[in-house]
């Protein structure tokens, strides 16, 4: 049959349906016979009406209706009911798509990248990550000066994974990420391929701000006075605190009036809870006897539902909040893929760096100063390559000597451990909730949902050396992820993936990470040689010192109490009691069977600080002085996780902003925060 002739067959089946010719036999007949060649001769909209309501009809069963179904009557095509179904959802999905990308724009992102760069500016910072970016924002806030921010990786615009927040697992082994390894570990990740750890760090414009999950934590009023009484004058909790408050933009309602918390800062902090299973983690906490808090308030230990740097469901990176509102300032240049090789001295005066950038190598000249805010793996390395560091280190690689300085020493990090829970009720998140396309047009129409959020939903901090010390800065953290963490990432050996790693992301169950937050282990950063491209050698040594095994013990302790509670309970939660091939020989859940598991399975929680340590001049252990300023060289700083004296007790990320907006003032030889100082 022509297609001309189909049309017009078409169109009389159609004209005697409408026009009432056909009973209601002949009704069902020419549907059976119009739809298929109405299907391929029209618009499905046109014969809709018909459709419905002939699908009204009582007597209208397929088999009834469409005695010949199945049958090649035209063509070989048949038709159902189902197929109907399919067809109105087809539509639908179509209408969805049409919403979808005619009335969602996104978050506003900015670019910020400056294609032609100049010769020469006053500033220079390396490494745009959650330091650095606050430093060049700050810094372009003074008309008079010009600032160069220099950034190894690439644009943040480039990929809407890194603003989504339950998408932040999917950023790592990406072209985003440095990927780095560490040594072989003698006495942990025994459960690893060849005994190293797998670190991430985001090398993009907002650097770790964008591959991080989003909680924001301060640690304790003790970490900061301890840093003080180490040295580091003007870093006591009262004086950092108002560099806390000046970043944030507290959207908790609950926190607003806090003094603990501002609003109108840059960063947005809001909370998860969007799954239900967030109100049984608080229950069960509240069960052990614990009180719920806010950990960034007066009191670090108790049971909290997480803050998270997280605004409108979009992701609070240093960079999209920083650079994004300096963006258009003339003063203000930011070059990407531009990693910084060596900073080049004239009379112990840094006076500039040199880049490799697309593939050229480049002088950028510092009139004042170089700021090096490239993370606690990559400014030790920079540093290094510079002649700033261990004199019979560099010397061994034929580097010749600026400043004999600790550099690369005093590495500290948290390790965490994944504790899987399978619970009965399906309350929290699983795969197939976040891979579907409900949720996806949930999150681009209205920002709302589990993409919105990181599925960290609580968070608790305990003094394991004092229960009853109520103020105390904590060593042990829950973060309560409200599903199964994939873990395949991570470089498991295969027997410990098989027997370890939640076999089925779809079943309902939650992950209680459990954190080690006052490593007594250190480690170390060295070169591995002279070459900038060639990745640095990292050693964490971690549990190399016993007593962090012995307080990861009365961690897991406390989280076998808290799996006890009646909350708990009453969702199905137990102890996992996973077959561990490599730790069968001990007794399940005696202390040997969990320092077998902790050696095994435990591995960073990505806060690696502490190896430009801050401290006093005359101290022989510290690298840069409280002014951030490398000691013995003139016009140069070091501002990110690595001048942290001794690592906070929580997430970094806040702290590190925090640095950034203190280097700032400092560089500027200004107080901007007096006025947050008077609300304390
Ligand atoms: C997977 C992951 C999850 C985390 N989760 C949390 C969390 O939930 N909460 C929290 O508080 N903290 C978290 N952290 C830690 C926190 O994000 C980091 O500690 C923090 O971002 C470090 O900031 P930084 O400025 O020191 O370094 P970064 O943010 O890593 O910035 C360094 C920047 O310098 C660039 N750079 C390096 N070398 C050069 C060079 N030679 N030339 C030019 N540029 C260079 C890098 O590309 C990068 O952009 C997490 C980290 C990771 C990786």
């Amino acid at each position: 049959m022509s297609e001309a002739m189909k049309l017009n067959r078409t169109a009389e089946m159609m004209h005697q349906i409408y026009g009432g010719q056909a009973s209601e036999a002949e009704h069902a007949d020419l549907l059976c016979d119009v739809l298929p060649v109405a299907a391929g001769a029209l618009p499905f909209q046109t014969i809709l009406p018909s459709l419905t309501s002939w699908l009204s009809s009582p007597k209208a069963s397929l088999a009834d209706a469409c005695p010949n179904a199945g049958k090649p009557v035209i063509g070989a095509y048949s038709w159902s009911r189902s197929m109907e179904l399919q067809q109105t959802l087809s539509i639908l999905i179509a209408i969805c798509a049409i919403i979808y990308f005619t009335w969602f724009r996104g978050p506003s992102m900015p670019s910020v990248v400056t294609e032609t760069l100049d010769n020469e500016y006053d500033y220079i910072v390396v490494g745009a990550g959650s330091a650095g970016a606050v430093i060049a924002s700050r810094l372009s806030e003074d008309v008079g000066s010009r600032i160069l921010l220099l950034e190894a990786g690439g644009d943040y615009t480039t990929n809407a994974s890194y603003h989504v927040p339950i998408q932040f697992f999917d950023l790592q082994k990406t072209s985003a990420d440095w990927e780095y390894y560490t040594v072989p570990q003698k006495y942990s990740h025994q459960g690893m391929v060849e005994e190293r750890s797998y670190w991430p760090r985001g090398r993009l414009l907002g650097g770790s701000s964008i591959f991080n999950s989003m909680q924001y934590t301060r640690g304790s009023r003790h970490d900061y006075d301890e840093w003080a009484d180490m040295g580091c004058n003007g870093w006591s909790y009262e004086d950092v605190l108002p560099y806390f408050l000046k970043s944030e933009d507290m959207l908790i309602d609950d926190l607003k009036s806090s003094k603990y918390h501002n609003t109108g800062g840059y960063i947005g902090v809001s909370t998860g809870g969007v799954t239900p299973i967030a109100d049984v983690y608080l229950k069960a906490g509240q069960e052990m006897g614990y009180k719920l808090n806010d950990y960034n308030g007066e009191i670090h230990q108790g049971w909290s539902p997480m803050q998270l740097t997280i605004r409108n469901g979009v992701r609070s990176s240093t960079s999209l909040e920083f650079l994004g509102r300096a963006k258009g300032r003339p003063n203000l240049h930011v070059g990407i893929h531009s990693l910084v090789t060596k900073i080049a001295f004239e009379n112990k005066r840094a006076t500039g760096v040199y880049a490799i950038r697309n593939g050229r190598k480049y002088f950028f000249k510092a009139n004042k100063e170089v700021i090096v805010s490239a993370g606690a793996v990559n400014s030790p390395q920079l540093l290094m390559l510079s002649g700033i560091g261990p004199r019979e280190h560099l010397e061994d690689l034929n580097i010749k000597v600026e400043a004999d300085l600790p550099v690369g020493e005093n590495l500290q990090d948290h390790m965490l451990i994944h504790m899987f829970s399978p619970i009965t009720e399906d309350i929290g998140i699983t795969r197939n909730k976040i891979d579907n396309w409900v949720t996806d047009l949930r999150y681009k129409m209205f920002g709302t949902g589990i993409k919105s959020i990181a599925g960290l939903d609580a968070t608790s901090f305990f003094c394991t050396y004092d229960t009853k010390q109520k103020d105390c800065a904590a060593d042990i953290q829950f973060m309560m992820y409200s599903g199964y963490m994939d873990e395949n990432y991570l470089c498991f050996k295969d027997d410990v993936a098989n027997a370890y790693l939640a076999p089925k992301p779809n079943l309902p169950g939650f992950s209680t990470v459990i954190s080690l937050l006052d490593p007594r282990s250190v480690g170390t950063i060295r070169l591995k040689s002279d070459d900038p491209f060639e990745y640095p050698l990292i050693d964490p040594k971690y549990f190399s010192d016993n007593r962090d095994v012995d307080t990861y013990i009365k961690g897991i302790r406390l989280w076998e109490k808290y799996l006890a509670t009646p909350a708990m309970k009453k969702i199905g939660a137990t102890v996992n009691k996973m077959k561990l091939p490599f730790c069968k020989q001990h007794k399940f859940q005696s202390d040997d069977y969990w320092v077998c598991v902790v050696r095994h399975l435990a591995y960073t929680v990505y806060h690696p600080a502490g190896t430009c340590k801050m401290g006093r001049v005359d101290d022989p252990t510290s690298v840069v002085d409280p002014q951030l300023r490398v000691k013995g060289i003139k016009g140069l700083r070091v501002a990110d996780a690595s001048i942290m004296p001794n690592v906070i007790s929580g997430n970094i990320n806040a702290p590190v902003i925090m640095i950034g907006e203190k280097a700032a003032d400092l560089i500027r030889g200004k107080v901007t925060v007096d006025h947050l100082k008077r609300k304390l």
